[in-house]
């Protein structure tokens, strides 16, 4: 029976994924894999027994990944499958900073006993009118899953569109249209846009991005948006800013306590993802990703281990996962062949300092011989699966 752990509320559909030889929950112990969303992971203690982490969404910053690596553990996110829910929440929050419907919408529920409502809204509409979106600039940092789609929507709207993304992969390059300006430093962004939404991971790289020297570069009057994560803002200086007049209006899916009561935020209680269809997709792709490791070795959507997948018609399979250097691949088949095991398939990859190497054979291999290849240097995790 396979183990899995539940952190958050993962939809249905994806919990059904897993058949009855799982046994599935929240207050499991020992487990085998954690399905999570955005819960804090950086705390949990990692029995031994762990051998995957599968984030039903996009952002993985609230996992540790450096530590699950070193452990031999596999973390997976869900790439794509929310990207939908936000573009459409990007561009409700594009409209709402555009159009000051939110603060109409305050007034209006406000006039719940004015006999005069339809004459003095129309004296009072002058306070909440607006600008459209055509011909204004958008300066979309990050072209992945969510930027594509918002960039493309954008141009919809007539939107003068740039992007900048230096890290952009050639898969997500064919389906931005080629009406988005490339930028080639954040710089143009900051100089050129009317708005600005962030799509980008929040890493050590990315963490603060936009801070003073990034706000001074910026128009008089800039919309940032910020579905992202909180920490790509430094939040002093985004208040200085608000105050001065410097970013007219903050919409953010990571309000703070300090920003989300300032006149010109517009705060969200971090909802980009929150669909009954992005939900849906990320807990059926985040049990699949989990339920072909578990069962077969193979890994789809890591963001710490390679992509490996082989089909798996064999009786005995071995995956390793060990150090990216020179000769580890000759010493486990040489540990193999001091047994005459005979590896009927192998599959080798490697994604930065960390490999892994799935070998099937035509029949079970002696506990001696898999320990053998535990103590391996270099070896950090050893798992061994049965042919169905
Ligand atoms: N508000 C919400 O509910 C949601 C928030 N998110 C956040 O949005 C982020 C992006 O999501 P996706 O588009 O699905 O991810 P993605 O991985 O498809 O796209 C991220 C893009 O950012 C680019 N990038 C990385 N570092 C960069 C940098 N320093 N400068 C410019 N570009 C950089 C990458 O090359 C990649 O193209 C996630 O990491 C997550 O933090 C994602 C889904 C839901
Ligand atoms: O996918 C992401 O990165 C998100 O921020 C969505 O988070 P959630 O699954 O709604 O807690």
């Amino acid at each position: 029976m396979y183990k899995i752990k539940l952190y958050n509320n993962i939809a249905p559909i994806g919990i059904n994924a897993f058949d009855e030889r799982y046994d599935v929950s929240e207050d499991m112990e020992n487990e085998d894999a954690i399905l999570v969303r955005s819960a804090n992971l950086f705390d949990i203690d990692y029995n031994p027994n762990l051998k995957s982490i599968a984030r039903a969404g996009a952002g993985v910053n609230n996992i540790d990944i450096d530590t699950c690596t070193k452990k031999g553990i596999v973390v997976f996110n869900t790439p794509g499958a929310n990207s939908n829910a936000v573009k459409e929440l990007v561009f409700a929050g594009m409209l709402m900073a555009s159009r000051d419907i939110y603060h109409g919408i305050e007034w209006a529920k406000s006039q719940t006993n004015n006999e005069n409502l339809a004459k003095d809204m129309e004296k009072q509409k002058k306070q909440y009118a607006g600008n459209e979106l055509a011909k204004k600039s958008l300066g979309v940092i990050g072209c992945g899953a969510i930027g594509i789609q918002v960039a493309n929507l954008a141009l919809r709207f007539d939107m003068d569109v740039h992007g900048y993304d230096p890290y952009m992969s050639v898969d997500a390059a064919w389906n931005l249209s080629r009406y988005v300006k490339h930028e080639k430093a954040i710089e143009d962004i900051y100089k050129k846009c009317d708005f600005i939404t962030l799509h980008i991971p929040q890493n050590d790289q990315t963490k603060g991005i936009i801070n003073k020297e990034a706000l001074d570069m910026m128009k008089n009057g800039v919309k940032i948006l910020n579905f992202a994560r909180g920490g790509l803002i430094n939040e002093d200086d985004m208040l200085e800013a608000l105050d001065s007049g410097k970013v007219a209006c903050y919409i953010t899916d990571f309000p703070t306590p300090k920003l989300a009561g300032h006149p010109h935020v517009i705060p969200i209680p971090h909802l980009g993802a929150s669909t009954s269809e992005s939900e849906d997709n990320c807990a059926v792709m985040a049990a699949k990703e989990t339920i072909h490791f578990l069962q077969y070795g193979n890994i789809k959507n890591s963001v710490n281990m390679p992509e490996a997948i082989m089909d798996f018609n064999h009786k005995f399979r071995i995956c390793v996962i060990h150090k990216n250097i020179p000769k580890m691949l000759t010493k486990i088949t040489d540990t193999l062949s001091t047994e005459n095991v005979n590896i009927e398939n192998l599959l080798n990859k490697s994604r930065k300092d960390i490999a892994y190497t799935m070998l099937d054979l035509d029949h079970e291999a002696s506990d001696a011989i898999i320990n053998k290849i535990r103590q391996i240097d270099g070896v950090t995790r050893v798992t061994t699966y049965a042919g169905e």
